[in-house]
């Protein structure tokens, strides 16, 4: 898709204030006994894709609900392009976009009205307010849909034109909160699409996800939350390569003493761990090893025949940021 000059664009920011910089944030609400946001500091970069990756609860919204200044702060700085978004929720409001986990749209108003009413809310020129819908309409390829109400839409429809709303105003940061939550693969594809372009237009995009998959595949670099805290900052690739054994094993056991046959494989040389993710319907081992999994791999089914247990399923791969989430707090990201 060809690039136009009144989309957003990150001129004039200045390059040595970060996107985004959170420091010592705590957020605890009401009658809570516990910190849902528990002194989390991070700093996004200019132009970077970043994710906060954590499971249900891990204060992913909160901390973006700060950021963009629907959630007031219990203590710590929050700044968005520089702004303390508690000390100038205005000025920090003109500089970012949201696209809310739940859908927010007006439904008394059309597609391009929800995007005109909202240029005309952060103070777009009158004149400029319908081209610019009409502009990111098409963008995200919505614009035979430009006269449809909200309610009409389908789910992914109506994320994409949450997104074309949250641009209306040019903004410098874009928070994206779970942004294919709930959509079918080719929605979820066409928003990871724009999310690649957004990035390369200049537009620093935090977007929050339980999806390891997605946070691997679009962020430059993520932050694991869990319980309000962050539990390791880098790049997908640095965060994976920071775990002990580069290679994975997963076994699928039949009639085995799960714990026993861990046991053994744990002692096996090369073998630099051994989850149980075993569930309801498997019993499921995964193996880390060091060096290429098949060395390991021989040694590795001697020991489970030794804990005399049979492997119905062997799959040799990679480990991935779920393995990281683990490795850090012993459970999974679901
Ligand atoms: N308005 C609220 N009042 C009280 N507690 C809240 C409120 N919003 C969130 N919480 C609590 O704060 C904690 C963090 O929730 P938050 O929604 O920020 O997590 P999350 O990582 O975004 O989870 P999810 O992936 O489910 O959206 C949770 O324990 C949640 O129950």
């Amino acid at each position: 898709m060809t690039q136009t000059t009144t989309l957003p664009s990150t001129a004039g920011a200045d390059e040595a204030v970060p996107a985004v910089e959170v420091t010592d944030l705590v957020k605890r609400y009401g009658r809570s006994t516990t910190n849902a946001v528990d002194g989390l500091s991070f700093a996004v970069r200019r132009g970077e894709v970043f994710g906060l990756l954590g499971p249900n609860g891990a204060g992913k919204t909160t901390t973006v609900g700060v950021l963009t200044t629907r959630v007031r702060k219990t203590s710590g700085l929050a700044t968005v392009a520089g702004i303390d978004v508690a000390a100038d929720p205005v000025g920090a409001r003109a500089v970012l976009g949201v696209v809310p986990q739940r859908p927010n749209l007006d439904r008394s108003l059309d597609a391009r009205g929800n995007l005109i009413w909202h240029a005309a809310y952060h103070g777009v020129p009158r004149a400029r307010r319908r081209a610019l819908a009409d502009e990111l309409l098409e963008r995200m390829g919505l614009l035979e849909k430009a006269t449809t109400n909200p309610d009409e839409l389908s789910g992914g429809q109506a994320q994409r034109l949450i997104i074309a709303r949250g641009l209306m105003h040019a903004p410098q940061v874009l928070f994206l909160d779970e942004p294919s939550t709930g959509l079918d693969p080719q929605a979820r594809l066409f928003v990871h699409d724009r999310v690649v372009e957004l990035a390369a237009s200049g537009v620093t995009v935090v977007l929050t996800t339980h999806d390891m998959d997605e946070a691997a595949k679009l962020a430059d670099r993520v932050g694991i939350v869990d319980h309000g805290k962050l539990l390791a900052l880098d790049s997908p690739s640095g965060l994976v390569a920071g775990l002990p054994g580069e290679a994975t094993i997963d076994l699928v056991l039949s009639g085995a003493d799960v714990a026993a046959v861990q046991g053994r494989i744990k002692e096996v040389r090369g073998v630099a761990g051994v989850e149980d993710r075993s569930d309801d319907t498997s019993s499921l081992l995964r193996v880390r090893a060091d060096g290429e999994a098949g060395a390991a791999l021989a040694p590795v089914l001697g020991a489970v025949a030794d804990a005399g247990a049979t492997v119905s399923q062997v799959e040799l791969g990679e480990p991935t940021l779920e393995d990281v989430f683990i490795d850090l707090t012993g459970r999974g990201l679901r």
